[in-house]
């Protein structure tokens, strides 16, 4: 009998369900995959923006990554919400030391209401523990902006971001989203040899709160099914734009996104008769 994949998420929560942890674990649900977490910090946050959050100490985020480590390995990990340049630094130590071979870095920095997530000297962190140890990074362009130090006005720019992350960086590739770009929602893929290119049409909705997070979670799922990057960021990118194309249309503000869009003409959960 062959053995489930399991994925591990390290990241912040979010109580209104469509971020950080909460989305991380419906997306391996969804996908069949045994999920697991690692809070790094407690988020106080729904479809409006963020409220606060208090950052879980030190030695208590080790002791959840040493809880799953020692009794469960997982097969791909993914990191979201690092709080601190401490909590990088423990993620770039476990993730070592556990000899993780896949690992999905999401760069979050901002939520996409707009309000900060980590500090400033965290970025450098990110780049110099992080990036060198990442299966691939998955930044949105404000991400990518303020990892390379460029500004990114054309897709051209997009591309020269990923390369950055490659080749100076030391990331194994780098996928940089296009969601916050004008025009079609077209993410870049850059492996250290060729640029891949993946089309969404862009819908008009408000509601991609856990949009990345969730985009994230199933490439690591994919990972952890032991699929090659290329074939498990086409299928994040078919779930996310499912996900997104039939919304929920719950939440005052920007919504959470739809984890059976991509099965949602047989599911239909929230319908009300
Ligand atoms: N309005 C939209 N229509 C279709 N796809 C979108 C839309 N907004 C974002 N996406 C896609 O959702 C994914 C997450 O994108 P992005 O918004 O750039 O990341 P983040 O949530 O990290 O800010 C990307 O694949 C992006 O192309
Ligand atoms: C705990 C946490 N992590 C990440 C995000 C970013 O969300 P998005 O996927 O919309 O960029 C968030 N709002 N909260």
């Amino acid at each position: 009998m062959t053995e489930i994949a399991k994925a591990l998420t390290v990241a912040g929560t979010d109580p209104s369900g469509g971020a950080g942890i909460q989305a991380d674990l419906k997306t391996f649900q969804e996908i069949g995959v045994y999920g697991m977490s690692v809070i790094t910090s407690v988020v106080s946050q729904n479809s409006l923006g963020v409220k606060s959050f208090v950052d879980l100490e030190l030695d208590f985020v080790e002791s959840q990554f040493d809880a799953v480590f020692e009794d469960i390995p997982p097969n791909a990990v993914k990191s979201g919400m690092l709080s601190n340049p401490n909590v990088m630094a423990l993620t770039a130590r476990k993730l070592k030391e556990a000899n993780v071979a896949n690992y999905v870095l999401d760069p979050v920095m901002i939520a996409s209401s707009g309000h900060a997530l980590i500090s400033e000297t965290a970025r450098e962190k990110i780049a110099k523990e992080l990036l060198p140890l990442a299966t691939v990074v998955t930044p949105n362009l404000p991400e990518a902006e303020a990892l390379t130090n460029r500004e990114i006005k054309t897709i051209d720019d997009m591309k020269e971001a990923g390369r950055v992350l490659v080749e100076d960086y030391g990331v194994n590739a780098a996928l940089i989203k296009g969601g916050h770009y004008e025009g079609e929602a077209d993410d870049y893929l850059y492996d250290g040899q060729t640029f891949e290119k993946f089309s969404a049409e862009r819908f008009d909705t408000k509601h991609t709160h856990g949009s990345g997070c969730t985009y994230a979670a199933v490439i690591t799922a994919g990972l952890a099914n032991g699929k090659p990057l290329y074939k498990a960021v086409k299928d994040g990118k078919a779930y996310i734009t499912a996900a997104i194309s039939n919304p929920l249309n719950i939440g005052k503000g920007q919504g959470p996104t739809n984890h059976w869009g991509h099965r949602w003409s047989e599911v239909q959960p929230t319908t009300k008769v």
